[in-house]
């Protein structure tokens, strides 16, 4: 028999070890049904944000604001004991800067992250780049809900004469022309990024993997409608802040036991999302 060296011993207790912790971690779920958590975060207030701007695919930085929540929510995320060991996020600076923000402040700079346009925030079409409280003085509030939180009805189309169209479509060249979308309702944003939470974001979950997704309002309310199964209609009514954590808890059907648990004050949270609600009024 060849002799057997000191790294294959090493290498065989790490294996050993390694299908010990997931043996282990699978008996302590089943056995006291701990369920999976998962965080999610809207990035910090964007440039774009803060000038009221539809912004869509545009690639908006993060406003001096938005960097400070990034921060906060870092610091909210490690006074909570949390810990990641796989970070999901669009590939949009905002988002992913504000991932950076939170990784910092958990020491955790080096994390495996894992970018993908299906996280991106909404296409706003011919929105983008437009005053949002402008476009409801011209077009009336009504309509501008529509255009932002209705379900299905999507914004009017961004075509190549835009003002926006070659610096957005500059950084997707990898994406076929078919991909790129020309503009996208709640359900078509929904119909891209469900396909990235159940053949990437949900196996990792299962396998164990503590996890944390950095994205937008609209990617975001996407996933989360699906998890709550919420209605056309509820979902109109939810309006994600920026930069404030939240939790969900789900079970081995990627249930919610927990849902959208905020890592914040309540006040704090509900005054947020009334102001992003208010963005889309006229003045
Ligand atoms: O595209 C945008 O303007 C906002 C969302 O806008 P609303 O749907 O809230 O108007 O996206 P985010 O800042 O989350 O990337």
């Amino acid at each position: 028999m060849a002799k057997r060296s000191k790294n294959d011993e090493v290498l065989d207790n790490l294996h050993n070890t390694g299908i010990t912790y997931i043996l282990l971690l699978y008996v302590t779920k089943k056995v006291f049904k701990m369920p999976f958590k998962v965080v999610m975060i809207r990035h910090g207030e964007s440039e774009w944000n803060k000038e009221n701007k539809f912004c869509g695919w545009f690639d908006a930085s993060l406003s001096s604001k938005g960097v400070q929540e990034a921060k906060d929510a870092g610091i909210a995320l490690k006074n909570e004991g949390y810990q990641f060991d796989v970070a999901y996020t669009s590939v949009l600076k905002r988002a992913n800067d504000t991932l950076t923000e939170v990784l910092k402040a958990l020491n955790q700079e080096d994390l495996n992250t894992k970018k993908s346009w299906r996280l991106n925030e909404r296409h706003y079409g011919k929105l983008t780049g437009l005053n949002k409280a402008e476009t409801a003085e011209k077009y009336g509030d009504k309509q501008v809900h529509i255009w932002r939180r209705s379900f299905d009805v999507p914004p009017p189309e961004m075509d190549k004469s835009h003002k926006y169209y070659e610096e957005i479509a500059k950084n997707y060249k990898d994406l076929s022309e078919s991909d790129i979308p020309k503009c996208e309702s709640l359900k078509m944003t929904i119909e891209r990024a469900l396909p990235y939470w159940n053949d990437e974001i949900v196996p990792s979950i299962k396998s164990g993997q503590k996890i944390i997704i950095a994205a937008h309002g609209n990617s975001l309310r996407g996933i989360v409608k699906y998890l709550d199964n919420m209605s056309d209609e509820a979902i109109m009514g939810l309006n994600l802040p920026t930069g404030i954590p939240f939790v969900y808890e789900l079970d081995d059907d990627m249930k919610p036991v927990v849902s959208m648990k905020f890592l914040g004050d309540e006040e704090t949270v509900k005054k947020a999302m009334d102001a992003v609600a208010a963005q889309g009024k006229s003045k």
